[in-house]
Protein backbone atom coordinates (compact mmCIF):
# COMPACT_ATOMS: atom_id res chain seq x y z
CA UNK A 1 0.00 0.00 0.00
CA UNK A 2 1.22 3.56 -0.60
CA UNK A 3 1.43 5.15 2.94
CA UNK A 4 -1.37 7.18 3.47
CA UNK A 5 1.28 9.97 4.72
CA UNK A 6 2.67 9.96 1.15
CA UNK A 7 -0.93 10.10 -0.44
CA UNK A 8 -1.65 12.99 1.82
CA UNK A 9 1.45 14.48 1.05
CA UNK A 10 0.33 14.75 -3.07
CA UNK A 11 -2.46 16.66 -1.94
CA UNK A 12 -1.38 19.06 -0.33
CA UNK A 13 2.86 20.05 -0.55
CA UNK A 14 3.22 19.33 -3.97
CA UNK A 15 5.48 16.55 -4.03
CA UNK A 16 6.23 13.98 -6.45
CA UNK A 17 4.03 11.98 -4.74
CA UNK A 18 0.66 13.48 -7.00
CA UNK A 19 2.88 12.48 -9.94
CA UNK A 20 3.34 9.09 -9.09
CA UNK A 21 -0.48 8.46 -8.87
CA UNK A 22 -0.93 10.34 -12.28
CA UNK A 23 1.41 7.93 -13.29
CA UNK A 24 -0.14 5.01 -12.03
CA UNK A 25 -3.49 6.49 -13.75
CA UNK A 26 -1.81 5.98 -17.15
CA UNK A 27 -0.44 2.27 -15.59
CA UNK A 28 -4.20 1.57 -15.91
CA UNK A 29 -4.21 0.85 -12.16
CA UNK A 30 -8.19 0.35 -10.62
CA UNK A 31 -7.10 2.47 -7.86
CA UNK A 32 -4.37 5.01 -8.70
CA UNK A 33 -4.18 5.83 -4.68
CA UNK A 34 -3.23 2.28 -3.83
CA UNK A 35 0.33 0.95 -4.56
CA UNK A 36 2.76 -1.86 -3.56
CA UNK A 37 6.02 -0.42 -2.51
CA UNK A 38 7.80 -2.78 -5.50
CA UNK A 39 5.22 -1.55 -8.25
CA UNK A 40 6.27 2.46 -6.48
CA UNK A 41 10.15 1.29 -6.88
CA UNK A 42 9.71 0.37 -10.51
CA UNK A 43 8.28 3.60 -11.55
CA UNK A 44 11.09 6.17 -13.54
CA UNK A 45 13.68 7.67 -11.02
CA UNK A 46 12.56 11.12 -13.10
CA UNK A 47 9.29 11.74 -12.57
CA UNK A 48 7.99 15.61 -13.43
CA UNK A 49 7.75 17.73 -10.21
CA UNK A 50 5.04 19.80 -12.42
CA UNK A 51 1.76 19.01 -15.02
CA UNK A 52 1.12 22.60 -15.82
CA UNK A 53 -2.45 22.00 -14.34
CA UNK A 54 -2.10 24.90 -12.25
CA UNK A 55 -0.70 27.48 -14.53
CA UNK A 56 -4.03 29.80 -14.89
CA UNK A 57 -4.49 29.87 -11.87
CA UNK A 58 -6.50 26.92 -10.27
CA UNK A 59 -5.83 24.05 -8.13
CA UNK A 60 -6.79 20.53 -7.42
CA UNK A 61 -8.60 19.70 -3.86
CA UNK A 62 -7.89 16.16 -2.87
CA UNK A 63 -11.94 15.36 -3.70
CA UNK A 64 -10.81 16.22 -7.48
CA UNK A 65 -12.88 19.62 -7.17
CA UNK A 66 -10.91 22.50 -8.63
CA UNK A 67 -10.88 25.83 -7.13
CA UNK A 68 -9.06 29.06 -7.85
CA UNK A 69 -5.99 29.20 -6.08
CA UNK A 70 -7.08 32.37 -3.96
CA UNK A 71 -9.52 30.52 -2.22
CA UNK A 72 -9.48 30.00 1.67
CA UNK A 73 -8.33 26.52 1.08
CA UNK A 74 -5.46 27.04 -0.40
CA UNK A 75 -4.35 30.30 1.67
CA UNK A 76 -4.63 27.30 4.74
CA UNK A 77 -3.08 24.71 2.63
CA UNK A 78 -0.16 27.32 2.14
CA UNK A 79 -0.24 28.86 5.36
CA UNK A 80 0.19 25.24 6.86
CA UNK A 81 3.00 24.67 4.79
CA UNK A 82 4.72 27.72 5.82
CA UNK A 83 4.40 26.86 9.27
CA UNK A 84 5.89 23.22 8.73
CA UNK A 85 8.81 24.95 6.64
CA UNK A 86 9.23 26.80 9.67
CA UNK A 87 9.53 24.29 11.98
CA UNK A 88 12.11 22.41 9.65
CA UNK A 89 14.25 25.51 9.84
CA UNK A 90 14.18 25.29 13.71
CA UNK A 91 15.15 21.89 13.24
CA UNK A 92 18.54 22.98 11.21
CA UNK A 93 19.06 25.38 14.00
CA UNK A 94 18.18 22.75 16.85
CA UNK A 95 20.33 19.90 15.11
CA UNK A 96 23.68 19.43 17.33
CA UNK A 97 22.70 21.57 20.33
CA UNK A 98 21.88 20.83 23.83
CA UNK A 99 18.10 21.05 22.75
CA UNK A 100 18.11 18.38 19.97
CA UNK A 101 16.20 15.93 22.18
CA UNK A 102 13.47 18.26 20.56
CA UNK A 103 13.76 16.81 16.89
CA UNK A 104 11.67 14.19 17.26
CA UNK A 105 8.84 16.14 18.41
CA UNK A 106 8.79 18.36 16.11
CA UNK A 107 9.04 15.57 12.70
CA UNK A 108 6.03 14.81 14.56
CA UNK A 109 4.68 17.83 14.27
CA UNK A 110 5.58 17.88 10.66
CA UNK A 111 4.04 15.06 9.61
CA UNK A 112 0.44 16.02 11.85
CA UNK A 113 0.45 19.55 9.99
CA UNK A 114 0.53 17.41 6.32
CA UNK A 115 -2.46 15.42 8.01
CA UNK A 116 -3.84 18.94 8.99
CA UNK A 117 -3.11 19.76 4.99
CA UNK A 118 -5.72 16.67 3.99
CA UNK A 119 -8.28 17.29 6.19
CA UNK A 120 -8.65 21.07 4.74
CA UNK A 121 -8.32 19.49 1.51
CA UNK A 122 -11.16 17.53 2.07
CA UNK A 123 -13.99 19.84 2.49
CA UNK A 124 -16.94 17.41 4.69
CA UNK A 125 -19.23 19.60 3.10
CA UNK A 126 -18.44 18.87 -0.28
CA UNK A 127 -20.59 16.45 -2.53
CA UNK A 128 -17.32 14.98 -4.29
CA UNK A 129 -15.55 14.30 -0.69
CA UNK A 130 -16.60 10.26 -0.55
CA UNK A 131 -16.69 8.19 2.72
CA UNK A 132 -13.60 6.82 1.81
CA UNK A 133 -12.05 10.24 1.43
CA UNK A 134 -13.09 11.73 4.41
CA UNK A 135 -12.35 8.41 6.20
CA UNK A 136 -8.81 8.69 4.97
CA UNK A 137 -7.79 12.49 5.62
CA UNK A 138 -10.09 12.64 8.82
CA UNK A 139 -7.80 14.07 11.67
CA UNK A 140 -7.16 12.86 15.19
CA UNK A 141 -10.32 11.51 16.37
CA UNK A 142 -9.89 10.98 19.45
CA UNK A 143 -7.92 13.55 20.44
CA UNK A 144 -4.78 11.10 21.12
CA UNK A 145 -2.55 13.93 19.13
CA UNK A 146 -3.67 17.05 21.16
CA UNK A 147 -3.59 15.23 24.38
CA UNK A 148 0.08 14.12 23.71
CA UNK A 149 1.36 17.84 22.98
CA UNK A 150 -0.59 18.88 25.92
CA UNK A 151 1.53 16.30 27.97
CA UNK A 152 4.73 17.54 25.69
CA UNK A 153 4.03 21.15 27.19
CA UNK A 154 3.45 19.97 30.73
CA UNK A 155 6.89 17.98 30.42
CA UNK A 156 9.04 21.08 28.43
CA UNK A 157 7.46 23.70 31.01
CA UNK A 158 8.46 21.91 34.78
CA UNK A 159 11.86 23.79 35.10
CA UNK A 160 11.31 27.06 32.93
CA UNK A 161 11.98 30.31 34.69
CA UNK A 162 9.25 32.23 35.74
CA UNK A 163 8.46 35.79 34.84
CA UNK A 164 5.85 38.47 35.82
CA UNK A 165 6.40 40.58 32.41
CA UNK A 166 6.38 39.70 28.29
CA UNK A 167 8.72 37.12 26.86
CA UNK A 168 10.11 38.58 23.84
CA UNK A 169 10.59 36.70 20.86
CA UNK A 170 14.34 35.68 21.75
CA UNK A 171 16.64 33.14 23.14
CA UNK A 172 18.92 32.41 20.10
CA UNK A 173 18.36 31.23 16.60
CA UNK A 174 16.89 28.07 17.32
CA UNK A 175 14.21 29.75 20.05
CA UNK A 176 13.59 32.68 18.09
CA UNK A 177 13.10 30.32 14.95
CA UNK A 178 10.77 28.77 16.81
CA UNK A 179 8.87 31.80 17.92
CA UNK A 180 8.67 32.76 14.23
CA UNK A 181 6.65 29.14 13.75
CA UNK A 182 4.60 30.53 16.63
CA UNK A 183 3.53 33.20 14.92
CA UNK A 184 2.71 31.21 11.58
CA UNK A 185 0.90 29.02 13.39
CA UNK A 186 -1.21 31.70 14.74
CA UNK A 187 -1.66 33.17 11.39
CA UNK A 188 -2.27 28.95 10.11
CA UNK A 189 -5.12 29.06 12.62
CA UNK A 190 -6.23 32.37 12.13
CA UNK A 191 -6.53 30.97 8.04
CA UNK A 192 -8.95 27.55 9.30
CA UNK A 193 -11.58 29.98 11.51
CA UNK A 194 -13.31 30.81 8.07
CA UNK A 195 -13.35 26.65 7.28
CA UNK A 196 -15.02 25.80 10.44
CA UNK A 197 -17.47 23.85 8.83
CA UNK A 198 -15.59 22.04 6.61
CA UNK A 199 -12.54 20.45 8.44
CA UNK A 200 -12.57 18.65 11.66
CA UNK A 201 -13.14 20.11 15.33
CA UNK A 202 -9.69 18.25 16.42
CA UNK A 203 -7.78 20.47 13.76
CA UNK A 204 -8.58 23.82 14.70
CA UNK A 205 -7.41 22.78 18.86
CA UNK A 206 -4.31 21.16 17.65
CA UNK A 207 -3.77 24.29 15.82
CA UNK A 208 -4.70 25.94 18.44
CA UNK A 209 -2.36 23.58 20.76
CA UNK A 210 0.47 23.76 19.05
CA UNK A 211 1.25 27.58 18.97
CA UNK A 212 1.36 26.92 22.80
CA UNK A 213 3.46 24.03 21.98
CA UNK A 214 5.92 26.16 20.10
CA UNK A 215 5.73 29.06 22.54
CA UNK A 216 6.94 26.61 25.39
CA UNK A 217 9.26 24.65 23.15
CA UNK A 218 10.98 27.77 21.94
CA UNK A 219 11.70 28.71 25.89
CA UNK A 220 13.09 25.20 26.39
CA UNK A 221 15.15 25.03 23.39
CA UNK A 222 16.83 28.82 24.80
CA UNK A 223 17.36 26.99 28.16
CA UNK A 224 19.11 24.00 27.42
CA UNK A 225 20.90 25.95 25.00
CA UNK A 226 21.93 28.44 28.47
CA UNK A 227 20.74 31.56 26.58
CA UNK A 228 19.00 33.98 28.14
CA UNK A 229 15.50 35.21 27.01
CA UNK A 230 14.88 38.82 26.63
CA UNK A 231 11.85 40.16 28.91
CA UNK A 232 9.35 43.42 28.17
CA UNK A 233 11.09 46.60 30.13
CA UNK A 234 8.58 49.74 30.12
CA UNK A 235 10.85 52.20 28.62
CA UNK A 236 9.50 54.88 28.73
CA UNK A 237 11.90 57.67 30.11
CA UNK A 238 15.04 54.98 29.75
CA UNK A 239 18.07 56.81 28.93
CA UNK A 240 20.08 54.52 26.58
CA UNK A 241 23.69 55.82 25.23
CA UNK A 242 22.20 56.90 22.21
CA UNK A 243 20.30 59.75 23.98
CA UNK A 244 23.13 61.09 25.50
N1 LIG B 1 -0.40 28.50 -4.41
C1 LIG B 1 -0.80 27.49 -3.64
N2 LIG B 1 -0.99 27.67 -2.33
C2 LIG B 1 -1.38 26.67 -1.54
N3 LIG B 1 -1.63 25.42 -1.97
C3 LIG B 1 -1.46 25.16 -3.28
C4 LIG B 1 -1.03 26.17 -4.17
N4 LIG B 1 -0.94 25.62 -5.39
C5 LIG B 1 -1.28 24.34 -5.26
N5 LIG B 1 -1.60 24.05 -4.00
C6 LIG B 1 -1.97 22.74 -3.43
O1 LIG B 1 -0.80 21.92 -3.44
C7 LIG B 1 -0.98 20.77 -4.26
C8 LIG B 1 0.24 20.53 -5.07
O2 LIG B 1 0.71 21.77 -5.66
P1 LIG B 1 1.14 21.89 -7.17
O3 LIG B 1 2.09 23.05 -7.28
O4 LIG B 1 1.60 20.59 -7.66
O5 LIG B 1 -0.28 22.26 -7.85
P2 LIG B 1 -0.61 23.00 -9.19
O6 LIG B 1 -0.04 24.37 -9.24
O7 LIG B 1 -2.11 22.90 -9.32
O8 LIG B 1 0.04 22.07 -10.29
P3 LIG B 1 1.33 22.32 -11.22
O9 LIG B 1 2.37 23.04 -10.38
O10 LIG B 1 1.73 20.95 -11.59
O11 LIG B 1 0.85 23.13 -12.38
C9 LIG B 1 -2.20 21.10 -5.13
O12 LIG B 1 -2.90 19.91 -5.47
C10 LIG B 1 -3.02 22.00 -4.24
O13 LIG B 1 -3.81 21.20 -3.35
Amino acid sequence: MLSLSLIRRSVTMGSSARRIRVLSTKMGSKDPMIKSPDEIKSYPATIKVYTRTGDKGTSALFTGERRSKSDSVFTALGTTDELSSTIGLAIAHIEGTDASSLITQLEIIQCLLQDVGSNVATPLGSARASKMKLSRTRFDPDGYHCTRMEQWIDDMSVGLPVHRSFILPSGGLAASTLHIARTVCRRAERTLVPLQEDIDKETMMFVNRLSDYLFVAARWVAMQQGITEKIYVHHKGRVTEFDK
